[in-house]
């Protein structure tokens, strides 16, 4: 029997095997790229590898769901979801990920379940790992809108300033679409600014 809670290289490649033949190809070669590229940050940032290349693998496996399947699971199981997410149901798959995750793989590591409810809107509580996860859907190497070179260089140099400009591209991309934004984006834009700035106060001593 396999221990799922060991995340090597072996579950991995049982893992990318297993999701190749479920997803459509696109959606399968988002969700390696993502991990390819949150590999790197993991390396860089000294974040735990096993955990990082499931995580990332598994970021949109609720994209695999039909939406009104997502919207009937939240509601079955009593999943934590606002009048506003189950409004807009681009992000349940975020929501609905973790408890598929569970249920489908037995895949409870916390950390795991955590970056994958979080790398749609975020969070005012956010891992180094729920921060990669984030970064990498934004930044891999499939994506190909303007700026994402300077987003993939500062993702490899400054995980800090990495989510704030990834962020920031998110919330003008949701604007410019004419969608609604989720209400808690602007407590975690203020949140990340207070941050970052108490962060260079002590750090300029
Ligand atoms: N705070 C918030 N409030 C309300 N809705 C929110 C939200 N944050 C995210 N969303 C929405 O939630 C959806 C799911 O987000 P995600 O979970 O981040 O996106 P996805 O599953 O990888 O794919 P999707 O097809 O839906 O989005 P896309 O690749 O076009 O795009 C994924 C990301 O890649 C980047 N990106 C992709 N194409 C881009 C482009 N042409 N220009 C600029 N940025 C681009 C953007 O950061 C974009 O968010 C998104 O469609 C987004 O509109």
């Amino acid at each position: 029997m396999i221990n799922y809670q060991e995340f090597d290289q072996s579950f991995v490649d049982r893992l990318v095997e297993k999701l190749r033949a479920l997803y459509e190809p696109d959606l399968f070669s988002h969700s390696y790229q993502t991990m390819a590229f949150a590999e790197r940050m993991a390396e860089k940032y000294g974040v735990d590898q096993g955990r990082t290349k499931v995580a990332s693998l598994l970021h949109d496996y609720g994209r695999a769901f039909p939406s009104q399947d997502l919207v009937a699971l939240v509601q079955e199981k009593k999943i934590s979801c606002t009048q506003f997410e189950l409004e807009n149901p681009d992000l349940l798959h975020a929501l609905a990920g973790p408890e598929l995750i569970r249920e489908n793989f037995g895949i409870w590591d916390p950390q795991i379940l955590s970056a994958v409810r979080k790398h749609t809107v975020g969070s005012l509580q956010m891992s180094p790992l729920d921060h990669i996860v984030y970064i990498s859907d934004k930044v891999e190497l499939y994506r190909s809108y303007p700026g994402v070179d300077i987003l993939r260089r500062t993702a490899l140099g400054d995980l800090n300033e990495a989510f704030k400009l990834c962020y920031r591209q998110s919330l003008i991309y949701v604007l410019n679409d004419g969608k609604p934004l989720h209400p808690d984006s602007c407590k975690i834009w203020n949140q990340m600014l207070q941050h970052l700035q108490n962060f260079s106060s002590s750090y300029s001593g």
